[in-house]
Order: structure tokens, then sequence, then C-alpha cells
């Protein structure tokens, strides 16, 4: 107690100094400690911190540990942390971390021991410890002063690089190298914080990373330094190459006006806005309209997209590449390049009136020197001279059942000769002929034929036609009249003169410089050398090898002859020439027209044609769902589809003509597609669609369409005698009209009695009287010679067997359909409702 009276006076140790003798580690724990400090085992107690921070054991480990002095506190004169700049040089070996294990030994908490142990500044570094405000602000601020001033030092080096008089490489070296060892001291610590916090080096994956990236340069190989992935992964990622980085996509300005078509989609609109289809996709979105990237878009809808990017829509004017017929208008021909033409002349008339006889004679009377004697082929038109001027003939059939034809052969002509026989005079198909010709605005010169025949009255003819407005000069009309004998040649060239002058008057031109367009004056398959087509050039000049599209068909112009087989290099306006190279077989009266390139031929050709097909589809006459309905509302009428190909134009024309005229009770053939050729797939796929019959006129069937043919049930007529063919449709007509039903009565019954039963109603008690009743006839209820009802046998009974006939004589029992008021005394006609045959 004394003794403790004593200490607790003033001559009591200080309790600092007693402290460390409490703190006193265990044995194992100061060796451990002074294993870390790599010096003595003995516990230090007390003792200043600038004491410890001499101590040479303490100094060698700072000195081996190079910036491993988290807990050095030499750069920190607020002795607040470590030195970070060591610390991102170095590595972290944990055994030799000094922090808390030094402190330990020490026995002291280490962030009070730390705060002394580095008021130390560095070289060249500012002592804050002595400035009035040491504060973190004051150190931030003279960080960046200093830095400026290194910026300002590097500055003026600069321009030195490039000076006029000095070598270009010794001047940039220089200061390349002070760039260089700016960077190195920023990173090696320089500054309060050295360049840890500048390099966000206090991470432990900053760390590693530096650690990799020591002096040598050289990766040093860490458990964590493993290649990813699987060894499969890794060997695609090897093959794949170094990942690239997707360029980013520019964003381009929108255009200033959108040029758009009608039902493009959010993708075709996305090219031409330069946006993402999902902005659009989204933009419409937000507008009300939902969308995806494939879907057409209407104008509306393009336009309101428009107007919310603000710029504004216009409808893109595409020309229709399958529109030939444009190319047909005068506006588009260059009338300072037209030159003079010759006449486009077609000899129309009645049967036997002798055009055959006049068209031969010019043929082999008037030929082009160097092409007579040569054979000459029926091409469908030919040329002529007289007096080195050239004549135009087209030469088509003369029988009503080409009346079509020849109407398109009108239209393409210049002028008509109408041939009347003087001994026959003007006959129904004169009549038509100059019809024909008037629609087409044709003038006429009439050729009055025959008249070396003893019968002949030319003048009766004139007479007869003036009747027609065709008034003979000698009248006082402008008709021109030339007296002929076609089989002798009489006035034949007096005939073709006159040609001539009407062709003056009529100031006939074409340009010649232009690619060549006309008409198909006659087609046909040739087995050897396929579609073969005669066409007449109107305008421009043809080639051979020139892309072609004509009618619903396209090609490239393989030959082209004249109608004595010579070959042509080209056709000037007004030549009819027979060429070949077209995919398919055209129409007499189609158009043609030389297309810049076969591409473009075959994209017209080829729409063209799909275009004709659903024009097919959807007239009236073929069977759609649409059609359906007006076709079944319109009882009285029907049709009768038929297909007619045939091996020449001329036979599709004279069958379709002969059909069309067939017509049994209000039933009438529709002819909804003809063409020259074998009958194909396509053919059997129209006559399914269309429920129609086909009919082959001298062609077969390709084994293809033979095959659908038989699997769709399409039936398919072959002939070679037209009349055959027209006897046949017409018997089909008459099985197709809707069958004629007669009443037949089969038997008279009369009510005897009546049973009435709540489940079943009145059972009426009969006797048959005459003939039969049956249980599918229909029966009249007769009261007092007044039908009162009319309906069917709803059961027939004999005794309580059900029976499906009761004959005279016998008794039964019946009920009606949906009738109740059955009474006694009615007399009951049973009858049925029989087909009877069309005669
Ligand atoms: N005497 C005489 N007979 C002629 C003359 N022209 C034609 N014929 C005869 O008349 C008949 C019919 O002549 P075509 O030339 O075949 O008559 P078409 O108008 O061509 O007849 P289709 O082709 O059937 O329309 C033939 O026998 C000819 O020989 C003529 O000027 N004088």
């Amino acid at each position: 107690m004394t003794e403790e009276k004593k200490f607790s006076d003033s001559n009591r140790p200080a309790r600092k100094q007693a402290v460390p003798e409490r703190k006193e580690l265990p044995a194992s724990q100061r060796r451990h400690a002074a294993k870390l400090t790599g010096g003595s085992s003995t516990p230090t107690t007390g003792g200043t911190s600038s004491e410890r921070s001499s101590r040479p054991a303490r100094a060698n480990n700072n000195q081996n540990r190079s910036g491993q002095a988290r807990n050095s506190t030499q750069s920190r004169p607020n002795g607040q942390g470590g030195n970070r700049s060591n610390t991102s040089n170095g590595g972290q070996n944990r055994n030799q971390r000094p922090g808390t294990r030094s402190q330990t030994a020490e026995g002291r908490p280490a962030v009070r021991e730390k705060k002394n142990w580095s008021t130390q500044p560095r070289e060249g570094q500012v002592d804050y410890s002595k400035q009035k405000d040491n504060s973190l602000k004051q150190y931030v601020n003279e960080n960046q002063k200093r830095k400026q001033a290194a910026e300002a030092a590097k500055a003026p080096k600069k321009p030195a690089a490039k000076p006029a008089e000095a070598p270009k490489k010794p001047a940039t070296k220089p200061a390349a190298k002070t760039a260089t060892t700016t960077t190195a001291t920023k990173s090696a610590g320089a500054g309060k914080f050295g360049g840890a916090l500048a390099s966000g080096n206090n991470s432990a994956r900053n760390n590693s990373r530096k650690r990799n990236t020591s002096g040598t340069g050289q990766q040093t190989p860490r458990r964590n330094d493993k290649p990813r992935g699987s060894k499969k992964s890794r060997r695609i990622a090897a093959k794949r190459g170094p990942v690239v980085p997707p360029t980013e996509r520019k964003e381009q300005p929108l255009p200033k006006v959108l040029e758009y078509r009608i039902g493009m989609n959010v993708q075709d609109l996305s090219k031409l806005l330069h946006r993402d289809t999902a902005e659009i996709i989204k933009k419409l979105f937000l507008l009300g309209i939902v969308t995806n990237q494939n879907q057409s878009l209407d104008g509306d809808t393009i336009e309101i997209l428009a107007a919310d990017y603000g710029i504004d829509a216009q409808v893109k004017e595409e020309e229709d590449v399958a529109d030939i017929d444009r190319f047909f208008i005068d506006e588009n021909i260059d009338e300072g390049k037209l030159v003079s033409r010759p006449p486009v002349v077609t000899i129309m008339g009645h049967v036997d009136h002798g055009k055959t006889t006049l068209l031969d004679y010019l043929r082999n009377s008037h030929v082009t020197e160097g092409e007579a004697g040569g054979i000459t082929q029926h091409i469908g038109a030919y040329q002529t001279q007289l007096n080195g001027k050239t004549i135009t003939f087209l030469d088509t059939p003369g029988h009503a059942a080409f009346t079509e034809m020849r109407a398109r052969g009108a239209n393409v002509t210049d002028l008509t000769i109408l041939v009347v026989a003087a001994d026959d005079g003007v006959m129904p198909q004169t009549i038509e002929a100059i019809n024909h010709a008037k629609a087409a605005h044709t003038p006429i010169i009439v050729a009055v034929n025959k008249i070396d025949k003893p019968g002949a009255n030319p003048d009766e003819v004139m007479n007869q036609l003036m009747a027609y407005d065709l008034v003979p000069e000698q009248y006082g009309g402008d008709t021109i009249f030339v007296k002929i004998s076609a089989k002798f040649g009489q006035n034949v060239d007096e005939l073709l003169e006159m040609i001539l002058l009407q062709a003056e008057v009529l100031e006939l031109k074409a340009n010649p410089d232009m690619p060549a367009r006309g008409s198909v004056v006659e087609a046909r398959l040739d087995k050897g050398r396929g579609p073969v087509a005669t066409v007449l050039v109107q305008q421009g000049t043809m080639h051979v090898g020139d892309p072609i599209v004509v009618g619903n068909t396209y090609g490239r112009v393989r030959t082209m002859t004249n109608e004595r087989g010579t070959e042509l290099a080209e056709a000037l306006p007004a030549t009819p020439v027979q060429i070949t190279g077209l995919n398919d077989v055209p129409q007499a009266g189609d158009r043609f027209i030389i297309m810049p390139d076969e591409k473009t031929a075959r994209a017209a050709g080829e729409e063209r044609a799909k275009r004709a097909q659903e024009a097919v589809r959807n007239s009236g006459s073929v069977v759609t769902l649409d059609t359906l309905f007006s076709t079944m509302s319109e009882k009285a009428m029907k049709t009768v589809p038929v297909i007619v190909k045939a091996d020449v134009q001329g036979s599709v024309e004279a069958l379709s003509g002969s059909l069309k005229k067939i017509e049994v009770d209000g039933v009438r053939v529709d002819i909804i597609h003809t063409a020259v050729g074998a009958i194909n797939e396509s053919d059997v796929t129209l006559a399914e669609a269309s429920g129609a019959i086909i009919i082959g006129f001298n062609v077969r069937p390709t084994s293809l369409a033979k095959s659908q043919a038989d699997s769709e049930k399409v039936d398919m007529r072959f002939y070679n005698v037209i009349y055959n063919a027209i006897d046949d449709v017409e018997a089909a007509m008459k099985g197709q009209l809707e069958p004629v039903y007669e009443e037949k009565i089969i038997g008279t019954v009369v009510v005897k009695e009546l049973f009435k039963f709540s489940k079943v109603g009145i059972i009426a008690g009969a006797m048959v009287e005459e003939g039969k009743i049956t249980k599918e006839a229909k029966v009249r209820i007769i009261r007092d010679g007044v039908v009162v009802y009319d309906g069917e046998v709803a059961s027939l009974q004999r005794g309580k067997d059900s029976v499906n006939e009761v004959k005279m004589g016998f008794e039964f029992g019946f009920t009606v359909s949906k009738y109740n008021d059955i009474q006694v005394d009615d007399t009951v006609e049973a009858y049925v409702m029989e087909e009877v045959k069309v005669k």
C-alpha cells in the first residue's frame, strides 16, 4: 500500500512511460515483428517518431522495399497515408508489408505512429509542415502550379522542333525526351500523391497490371494470366483473328426531300432517311402506326413520317418498263430526223374476188433486182418496186374467220386496196372491209377486178360503192378507182402508180435514226427455228442482235430475212421482216420495241406476260371467287370457257372466231386464251383455275402438261378438222345447260280417316286410288279442287311397318312433312320431277 501511495505521488513515473510495459507483446509476436522489420527483435519502447524513422533497421527496410512503403511517410508531410507512388512501383509482398505488423510490434496503433513518420519532405518538394496553411487544398494548388510551370517549360520547346535553320531531327529529339521524362516522373510518383492518383493506381487491378509491365517490358507469367476459355473456344478465337471493333455508323443528315415510291417498307425508307429501321418503327409507333420493317407502307404513312422528321416528301415518278405503248406516241419522234418512207398497203375484199391473184402477180412481177428468181415464201408481207420506189404489201387472209387479224392489219397500214370483182359486185365482206378501213382512217383505193371476164360490169361496182361514200373522181368524189385484171396484170402498174401518188399526198415519213418499233404481222412456232414472227418496222431501224420486247414476250433478234429468204442486217421503216430469237410466239397485231439492253427487254417482257396473265384471271370470263357470285346470281347467262391452241396463228383465229359464234339457249363460248404452239403447263394451270376446256388444233400437249392435265382432270380435246371441234363444243354446251325437269304424277290417294297421336301428330289413313305413292314422292294436297299444300311425304307405313312404296288398291298411313292440317276426303296427288333431255 505504501508503495502504492508512493507511486501515486508526484514521483510516480509518468503514465506514458508505463504504457510500453503494459503493451509488451508475447515473445512469438515479437519475433514475428522482428522478422518483418528485418532487425532486432528487441522491442522498441517509446522514442520519438523521428528517432524511429532514422532507425537503421527501418531505413534498410524502406530501401529494400523500394516502393512498398505504404507505411513510409517520407513523402507525407501531413502524415496522412503512405506514399502511393512507391506502392505503384513495387509488389505487394505481404510478408514485407510493414504497416500494421510493425505497429503491432511497437504496440501502438499504426495510424497514430504513421502520422509522425514522414514529415521530411522529399527533395524538390515543398515542406508544407512549415507553411501556415498546410491543408490539402493548398497542396492541390501548389501541385497545379507546378504542373503549369512544367507545361510552360515544355511549351517553348515545341517551336524548336521546326526551326527553319536547324536540322529537324536533333531539334525534335530533345523535345521528345523531355516529354518522356515528364511522363515518367508523373508515373513514378511526382506530386504529393505521386502518380497514383493521376493514373488511378489505387486499385488491386491496376497494381497487378503495373506488375506485369515491369522494367523489362516482358510479361511475367502469373496465375491469373492463364488464357481464358476452353481450348476449343481459344482455337476458334485464334482463327477468327483479332476482334475488330464494330465500325460506328456515321450519322448522316436527313435528305431535304424524301422521294418515295408507294409501297416502300421501313427498310427502304431507312436507307433514304439515313436512319435506323428501329428508330423509324418506333417513330411510326408513336404516330399510331404499328408496322414492321418489311411491311409495305402507303403514301399517307410515308408522308406523315417525313413530316415528323421535318422534311418534305414527294412521290417518285418511275417509268413503267412494261408500258411499251408510250413509245408509239408521235410526240416521241424527232421531227427533224423524219424522212420519206414507203407506203404500207393492205389488200382487202370479199372471198374469191382476186386478192391472192393480185398479190401473187405483184410478188412475181415486181421484185427487187437481184432477188428475181428467188423462191418466195409466205411471211404475211412483202415489198414490191415500181420505178425505183418501194411499196409494202400486207398479205392478210381474207376469210371471215380472220376478221380480227385483218382489222389489226388495217391499223398499221397507210392505204387499203379494196378488191371488188367486177362480175360479182359489192358483197358482205366488201362492206366489212370498208368499215375496217374507215375505222382505221385509212384511205381506200378501189381495184375493180376481173374486168377481163365476159360478165364484168365495173360501172355497176362504182355505182354500188357510192352508197358507202366511195365516190369516184369522175363523179366528183375523191376515191381512186382502177379497173384491173389481176390474173393478166392488166392496169396493175396503174394501180401501183396510184398507190405511190396517194402516198405522196399522205406525206408518209419516219425517223430511221432511232431504235426500231413496229407491229407483228404474223407469227408461228417453227419446229426447227422456234418462234418466228413477221414484223413491220414502223419507226427506226432494226438490227440483227437487237434486244426486243414483242407483245408479252421478249428476246434478241437472232436472224432477219425478207420474203425471199434473203438475210438482212438491218430493216428500215416500212420494211417487213421475218425474225427469230423470241422466247415465245407473239400474236398478230402485237407491238414490238427495241430495248437498250437484254436485261431491260427481259424485265419488260416478263412483266407484260405477268400482267397479261393477271388480266385473264381478273377478267369476268374466268371463274374466281369474285366472279362466282355474279355468275351464279346471273343464272340466265352461262359461259363455256375455252382455251384454243393451234399450230399457226391463222388456225387460232379461225377456230376462235367460229367457236365464239356458237350459242345454245343463252350459253356462249368464252375464249379465255389463245396461242400458237403445243399445250403447255401454263395452259393447263389456267384451264384448271378457270374451269376451261383446252382445244388443241394440230397440236399436242407436252408430256408435263399431259400429266398435269390428267391429275387435275382438265379436259383436253385434239382436232385436225375445225368443224369437228365446233360440233364437239356445241354438244358440250348442250350438256352444260341447266337440266329441264318436268312434273310426272305417279298416283292419286284419298284420305279416309285421321289418327291423332300426341307425339307424331296426325297420321292420315288413306287408300291409293290410282298409280302409287312412294316415300320420295312429292305430294300436292287438294281440297275441294284447290291445292292447299305442296310438300313432301314424311313417312309412309302399312300397319306398323314403314314402307317405301304403296301401290293402287292398298290402304296405308302417311304424314306430310311440315303439314299437320290434312283432312278426311282430301285428295293427294303424288308426283316426281323428271329431267328432260335437251334436243
Ligand atoms: N378471169 C379472172 N379471174 C381472176 C382474176 N383474179 C382472180 N381470178 C380468179 O378468181 C379466183 C379467186 O381468186 P383469189 O385470188 O384466190 O381470190 P381471193 O380473194 O384471194 O380469195 P380468198 O383468198 O379465198 O379470199 C381464182 O380462180 C382466180 O384465178 C382476174 O382478174 N380475172
